[in-house]
């Protein structure tokens, strides 16, 4: 079976309920990737006491690392616990992870519910693969833009 790779994120208000929900699914993770934004990450490592992929920390560009790995393909699923109570001072780089999710066509978790579903399905255990839209109107142009 194709090895699959997961985001975990959270942000601090957050944290602990996603080290809670890792650790009840811990099992679950056994041969799965992980890769995490900083502070996430090194709480991962510590609660399920294996590696992870650590990127930079949420505010210093994490976040933009984790939609930048969706972009290449790197990452199956995203478990965002993000917090709808505080504001953040990166919001347009969490706007920006979510919209690069939706635009790549991965499964994302906003909350325990449903990373629930997520971890519990049997497409993420066996060979199931999302389809990767057609981005060929998208890609270069084939005509040069004129400037004036
Ligand atoms: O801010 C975050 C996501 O937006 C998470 O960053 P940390 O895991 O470093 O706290």
């Amino acid at each position: 079976m194709t090895k699959r790779n997961i985001a975990l994120v959270a942000h601090d208000n957050k944290k602990q309920e996603l080290m809670t929900w890792a650790k009840d699914n811990q099992a679950l993770f056994a041969n799965i990737g992980i890769y995490a934004t900083g502070t996430t990450g090194r709480l991962v490592e510590q609660t399920l006491n294996r590696p992870v992929q650590r990127l930079l920390s949420g505010p210093l560009g994490g976040d933009q690392q984790i939609g930048a790995k969706i972009a290449e393909g790197a990452i199956d699923v995203l478990i965002f616990f993000w917090d709808p109570l505080e504001p953040q001072p990166h919001d347009p780089d969490i706007k920006a992870l979510l919209r690069i999710a939706a635009l790549y066509n991965i499964p994302v978790a906003c909350n325990k519910a449903s990373a629930d579903y997520i971890i519990n399905s049997p497409l993420l255990h066996n060979d199931y693969k999302p389809d990767l839209p057609d981005f060929s109107a998208y890609t270069s142009r084939q005509t040069p833009i004129d400037i004036v």
